[in-house]
C-alpha cells in the first residue's frame, strides 16, 4: 500500500485564501480590517520564527498585525497592563501570547487576563469550559488544524477508534473533545498509560501531541491507520554539517510510512495549519465582535459537524 501524504501547506494554502475573502467581505462592511496583536516575552529563536511567520500570514490574508517583543526579565504585572491596553483596544480583535513565558510569569494569570472574546488561542478557561459544555467557544488552534487534516482523508469520523497521545490543555485535552463531538471513539494515552504501543496499535486515527521525538514507532500502528504528527522537534544533525539541525516529529515517520494509509509530514503538516487556524479565530472573533451577525462561512462547521451535515469538503 503506498501511504498518502497529508499535506498540511497545500490545504493550509487553500483556507487562506477563503479567509482572505472573508477579510475583503469584513472590511466592505465594516470599514477596517480584523486585527490580530501577537505578544512574544523574551528572545528564543524558534518563537521569533513562529512569531514572524504568523505576522506575515496575517499581512499576506490581509489582517491587521501588531507585534509587541517584551524583554524577557519583563514584569507580570507590565504584561498584564499591556493586555488589559490590547483589551481595550477596538481595532484588535485577537490577542495571542507566545507560550512558554519565562519563569517570573504566571502563565495562568496571563491567560485569564485575556478577554474570552479576543482569546484566538482558545486557551482562558471561559473558552476551554464552553468547549467542553458544547457552548460557542473560540477553540484552540493546533486541535483544530488536526480535525481539519483528519477529515481531508477521513470524511466523516463517526465510529472510528481515534487515540490521542498526549493530555496538554493546549492540544491533548481539547484534541479528544474536539474528537467526540466528532463522534470518534476517543482514548487519551500519556505517560501513566500502561501499555501504550497497544492502545496506540487500536487506532484508526492516531493523534500524537508529546513532544518527544520519534517516540510513536511502527510497530505501535495499526495497518492502515490516519496518523496525525503534532510533534515539531529539533534535532542536531551533524550529517548535514556541522551545528546542523533538522526537525522531526513525535512519530518515527521512515517507520509508520510503511504501515499508515495517510500520514502528516514534519515540517508541512500541523505546523502550517496551526497559523491559519489563528487567522480563521481572529476572523471569528471580529464577527462577533462586531455583533453583525453574519459570520463567514467557516471551517469549522466541517470541522466539527456530525455525520448527519454536509460532508466535508476541501478547498481546490
Ligand atoms: N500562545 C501560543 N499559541 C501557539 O499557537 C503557540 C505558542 N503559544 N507557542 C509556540 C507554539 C509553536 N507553534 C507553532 C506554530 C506553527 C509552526 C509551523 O508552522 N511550523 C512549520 C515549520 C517551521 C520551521 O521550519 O521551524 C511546519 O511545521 O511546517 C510551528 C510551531 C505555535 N505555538
Amino acid at each position: 500500500m503506498t501511504a498518502q501524504m497529508i499535506d498540511g501547506v497545500k490545504i493550509s494554502t487553500g483556507l487562506l485564501g477563503d479567509i482572505a475573502r472573508d477579510v475583503d467581505a469584513f472590511i466592505a462592511l465594516f470599514g477596517r480590517p480584523p486585527g490580530l496583536a501577537v505578544v512574544l516575552v523574551g528572545d528564543d529563536p524558534a518563537s521569533s520564527v513562529y512569531v514572524r511567520s504568523k505576522a506575515q500570514k496575517t499581512l499576506d490574508v490581509g489582517m491587521r498585525s501588531f507585534e509587541h517583543r517584551l524583554p524577557a526579565t519583563t514584569s507580570e504585572s507590565a504584561l498584564l497592563s499591556l493586555i488589559s491596553e490590547l483589551n481595550r483596544m477596538e481595532e484588535v480583535d485577537g490577542i495571542l501570547v507566545q507560550l512558554p513565558l519565562p519563569a517570573q510569569i504566571d502563565e495562568r494569570r496571563v491567560l485569564m487576563a485575556i478577554d474570552p472574546e479576543k482569546d484566538v488561542d482558545g486557551f482562558h478557561p471561559m473558552n476551554a469550559g464552553l468547549l467542553a459544555t458544547g457552548g460557542e467557544a473560540l477553540m484552540p488552534c493546533t486541535p483544530l488544524g488536526c480535525m481539519i487534516l483528519a477529515r481531508s482523508v477521513l470524511g466523516d469520523l463517526t465510529g472510528l477508534e481515534a487515540v490521542v497521545v498526549g493530555r496538554s490543555n493546549i492540544v491533548g485535552k481539547p484534541m479528544a473533545q474536539l474528537l467526540s463531538m466528532a463522534n470518534a471513539t476517543v482514548t487519551i494515552a500519556h505517560s501513566g498509560t500502561q501499555n501504550i504501543a497497544g492502545t496506540c496499535r487500536r487506532a484508526d486515527l492516531l493523534i500524537v501531541a508529546v513532544g518527544h521525538p520519534e517516540m510513536v514507532r511502527g510497530n505501535w500502528i495499526k495497518p492502515g491507520a490516519v496518523v496525525i504528527d503534532v510533534g515539531i522537534n529539533r534535532l542536531a544533525a551533524p550529517e548535514l554539517g556541522p551545528g546542523k539541525t533538522r526537525l522531526v516529529g513525535d512519530v518515527t515517520f521512515q517507520e509508520a510510512i510503511k504501515v499508515v494509509r495517510a500520514i502528516t509530514p514534519v515540517p508541512g503538516g500541523v505546523g502550517p495549519m496551526t497559523i491559519t487556524c489563528l487567522l480563521q479565530n481572529t476572523m471569528l472573533a471580529a464577527h462577533r465582535r462586531s455583533a453583525s451577525g453574519k459570520q463567514p462561512e467557516i471551517c469549522f462547521r466541517q470541522t466539527l459537524s456530525h455525520s448527519h451535515d454536509a460532508p466535508f469538503s476541501l478547498p481546490s
